[in-house]
């Protein structure tokens, strides 16, 4: 689909909206509207890349100036905007592009287009009211279903940021593009870049470019991709169509925004740890996702997920879990939604995590052991990429973390930056700036790290620090220190770092804590791990069980045991006194309780 962002007329503006690269932009010379651009200087068009159409708008105007102004500006287009004859058009037929517009109402005679179509290149359709165009106003859209000719139209009125996603349901085979003006606008004339940038996204369905963000292939770097079985690509690939126009629908965004607010109880305090920074010298910030709806960072995700299902006509949900808070938040939100649920969990996860699948069937969901491999969550993982190969047109799996085919890396990351986004507004509170040094988070898919990374990724100051399970230690062979033991192959439909044998077999993981108990990492960490942008360590069961501890005693906060990794992290660093640390606390112990008791002897 086409864009054509029109009424500029002051140069530095010009050049913010040719850098989003639409594909025309237009210079209205109608003294009668305040986009009026006479007196812009030709020498404000030179910026423009080629590739964009240049076009003066024009109302009744003379064919001379018209000529006068094609030569002055360079135009490559003209578009007619008042009771131009098709004789009038054909006069520059060949000579620029001609886009002819009408405004449109129900009464709107579709005939007298067929005197035009061999004279013009394009129609401009736009709404019909008393002056010429820039009405913010739109119309009713089904009447283009009358509209049979082959000649290719702009879509134009009142098409806004709250309903640019609506014009991509729009299935006309002559359909070529929207037309963005006064509603994107600060004052006539002026773009709003921001708002432009989110349509553009939307219409052209792209990734807002972040240095270690995704590609528009789907890759971070040499990491990503989609490794999937051909059976998988009809499921994988209409949610890579579709996800970031939901995602940036008005509406999606307002229901997601209330239940993080309301369900969830988002923002998650910024709790400033005051024992553990006079233990630790420095100021540590705990962000505290343990205090979530569910215990855990997961919800977050799987409110976004189940919403973007409802979105895709999903009746039936299916998701994988290794800790089993991730299987809970899943089964939780397919409650309150009234959807079908069956989680996979891995056989020994189970027992580990008992308290978590009892939830999950208190919760109405289907706990469905996996009996292969360890027995853990990769194990899950293949069984609930089987059961979606075999129900793909009613069920959405909701992978929980930034791992598996693109798009579910940066659809997961998307979910879960919440955590850093509110992280940076309540940083500046406490601290007069919203970048800490550090930020800490365990890793094991990563969807927790990824969340409280995001929003800093591009801020290179901070350091961003990855904590993997180390196990019984990274060479006792019973380890999950990914990025220490592994390399780059395929893992659960993306490249990435795994633990993998010469012949490429996954090494069987382990850590004490399921949720880290994963053989492969995202592929956005993998690239920021082989970009040095983070550091990427490991904690042992040990050291993870005592920090765990040592966070009771000192802060009254029982932390998972995932989380419990990060926070032994910080007896390997030295701070400076005024150093600003923000730790993940990814989830909260209760479900961790027997572990921890039987390790201590309590
Ligand atoms: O925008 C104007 O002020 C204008 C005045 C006279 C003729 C054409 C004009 N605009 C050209 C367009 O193609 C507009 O983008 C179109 O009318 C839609 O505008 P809006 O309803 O503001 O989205």
């Amino acid at each position: 689909m086409k864009i054509k962002v029109c009424g500029l007329k002051h140069p530095e503006n010009i050049e913010a909206v040719a850098a989003l690269q639409p594909d025309y932009v237009g210079f209205i010379f109608y003294d009668k509207t305040p986009r009026y651009a006479a007196g812009l200087s030709a020498d404000a068009l030179q910026a423009i890349p080629a590739s964009i159409q240049k076009t003066g708008v024009f109302v009744n105007e003379s064919a001379e100036n018209i000529d006068k102004l094609i030569a002055e500006y360079g135009f490559n287009a003209i578009q007619l905007h008042g009771d131009e004859s098709p004789e009038f058009c054909a006069a520059f037929k060949g000579r620029v592009t001609v886009i002819k517009a009408f405004g449109l109402n129900e009464d709107f005679d579709f005939e007298q287009l067929k005197d035009y179509a061999n004279n013009v290149d394009l129609f401009l359709f736009d709404t019909k009211t008393k002056i010429y165009g820039g009405s913010g106003k739109t119309f009713d859209w089904t009447i283009l279903d009358q509209y049979k000719l082959d000649i290719p139209f702009f879509l134009s009125g009142g098409i806004g940021p709250e309903n640019i996603a609506e014009v991509k349901n729009i299935t006309h085979p002559q359909f070529y593009g929207v037309d963005l003006n006064s509603r994107f606008e600060i004052e006539p004339g002026l773009k709003n870049i921001e708002k432009l940038k989110d349509a553009f996204n939307i219409v052209k369905n792209k990734i807002q470019q972040m240095k270690y963000g995704v590609n528009e292939q789907g890759y971070y770097g040499d990491f990503g991709g989609a490794y999937i079985p051909e059976m998988l690509y009809p499921n994988v690939e209409e949610l890579r169509q579709q996800y970031l126009t939901i995602l940036n629908d008005d509406g999606f965004k307002a229901e997601f925004d209330d239940l993080l607010k309301n369900y969830v109880g988002r923002p998650s305090p910024l709790y400033h740890a005051k024992r553990y920074s006079e233990k630790y010298g420095a100021n540590i910030f705990f962000k505290r996702e343990d205090l979530n709806h569910t215990g855990s960072h997961k919800i977050n995700n799987a409110i976004g997920q189940i919403l973007l299902a409802k979105r895709l006509g999903k009746k039936r949900i299916i998701a994988e879990t290794g800790a089993g808070q991730h299987g809970v938040a899943t089964a939780t939100v397919c409650a309150l939604m009234g959807i079908e649920c069956v989680v996979y969990m891995g056989e020994i996860d189970m027992a580990r995590q008992a308290p978590n699948v009892s939830r999950m069937k208190m919760l109405g969901a289907k706990v469905v052991p996996a009996t292969s491999g360890s027995k853990t969550l990769k194990d899950a993982t293949n069984e609930a990429l089987r059961d979606w190969i075999g129900n793909p047109v009613d069920t959405h799996y909701i992978i929980g973390s930034v791992v598996g085919p693109y798009p579910y890396p940066d659809m997961v990351a998307r979910f879960q930056s919440i955590i850093s986004a509110e992280t940076k507004k309540q940083l500046v509170e406490y601290t007069g700036s919203e970048l800490p040094q550090y930020v800490l988070a365990c890793v094991g898919g990563g969807s927790n790290a990824m969340g409280m990374f995001y929003h800093f990724l591009d801020d290179e100051s901070v350091k961003l620090v990855a904590v993997e399970a180390a196990g019984k230690g990274v060479n006792s062979g019973e380890s999950a220190a990914t990025t220490a033991l592994g390399n780059e192959g395929v893992l659960h439909g993306s490249r990435t770092i795994l633990m993998q044998t010469e012949d490429g077999q996954v090494v069987e993981p382990y850590s004490i804590s399921a949720g880290l108990d994963y053989p492969g990492i995202g592929p956005q960490h993998a690239h920021l791990f082989k970009s040095h942008r983070g550091e990427y360590v490991s904690i042992t069961d040990d050291e993870a069980l005592q920090a765990g501890l040592l966070c009771c005693q000192l802060e009254g906060i029982i932390p998972a045991i995932e989380t419990a990794h990060a926070l032994a992290q910080l007896e390997k660093m030295k701070f400076e006194a005024n150093d600003n640390v923000v730790i993940c606390i990814s989830g909260r112990g209760d479900k961790d309780l027997d572990t921890y008791i039987k390790y201590f002897g309590y």
